[in-house]
């Protein structure tokens, strides 16, 4: 991971991890990746701002924003009900192609690809102190590939098996712009983010530090996404302005 010695001049080799846990080190280009970050930054700005989950009573260290649901452990709503009530930003058309491009890309044209379509993003944060423990993804009721996109610092990501947080599992960088997609027998494999290694983000990513780490996911709920709707007009309080 050091560039001391110019490790970061051997290629890195696309690999198969297990079943379906495809990885693709350096997919998308520095132009792509820095023009997602700028994304990032304006997700992050709200109407639902990014924010540490809290589960079973435990701020989770990663900061995350969510597009098209928002997820809140253990359950997808649209309205970011645990935050400020706020409905999340609607699932952008790029990024459903990009799902079907890296779908593509893991497991070749046919294999469901073009029929891939998520209809949630979970940007998650990291900075250096950053983590994520070892858990499945399992609040989707569809068994669709999870997509995975890097951007920004590295980090040690551990992926496991289905049957519990244990060994076996295998430790891999993902680094800046490598997509990683599990599906297929290994959708429900564990896996967590152990370490993020500070100040390794190339330069031109458009991330000056931290890590973002993007999931496509298809939630399986059937609720089509409503038009987009003007709140209620509501008596407001004294010394409460428009918004
Ligand atoms: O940051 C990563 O690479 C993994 C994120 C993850 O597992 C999740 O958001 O559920
Ligand atoms: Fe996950």
């Amino acid at each position: 991971m050091s560039t001391l010695f110019g490790d970061d001049l051997i290629p890195r080799p696309r690999r198969e991890l297990a079943p379906g846990a495809v990885h693709v080190p350096g997919w998308l280009t520095l132009e792509q990746q820095s023009w997602i970050a700028d994304r990032f930054r304006e997700w992050a700005a709200g109407p639902v701002p990014l924010r540490s989950a809290s589960v079973r009573g435990h701020e989770m260290s990663v900061k995350t924003v969510c597009l098209g649901w928002h997820w809140q452990p253990y359950q997808y709503t649209r309205e970011a009900t645990d935050v400020n009530g706020q409905r999340v930003l609607p699932m952008p058309e790029w990024m459903v192609r990009l799902g079907r491009l890296a779908v593509a890309e893991a497991y070749g044209q046919g294999l469901g690809a073009s029929a891939y379509a998520p209809d949630t993003a979970l940007v998650n944060y990291y900075d250096a102190a950053a983590h994520m423990g070892m858990h499945q993804d399992r609040d989707e009721l569809s068994r669709q590939p999870v997509v995975s996109l890097s951007l920004g610092d590295t980090c040690i990501f551990r992926f496991g098996n289905a049957e519990g947080r244990g060994r076996p599992y295998e430790d891999i960088e993902l680094a800046s712009g490598d997509l990683f997609v599990f599906g297929g027998p290994s959708r429900l494999a564990y896996h967590g983010v152990t370490k993020v290694f500070a100040n390794t983000a190339p330069p031109g990513c458009g991330l000056a530090e931290g890590r973002v780490n993007i999931t496509l996911r298809v939630t399986g709920m059937d609720e089509p996404e409503p038009p987009a709707r003007r709140p209620e007009p509501r008596a407001q309080g004294k010394g409460q302005g428009d918004r």
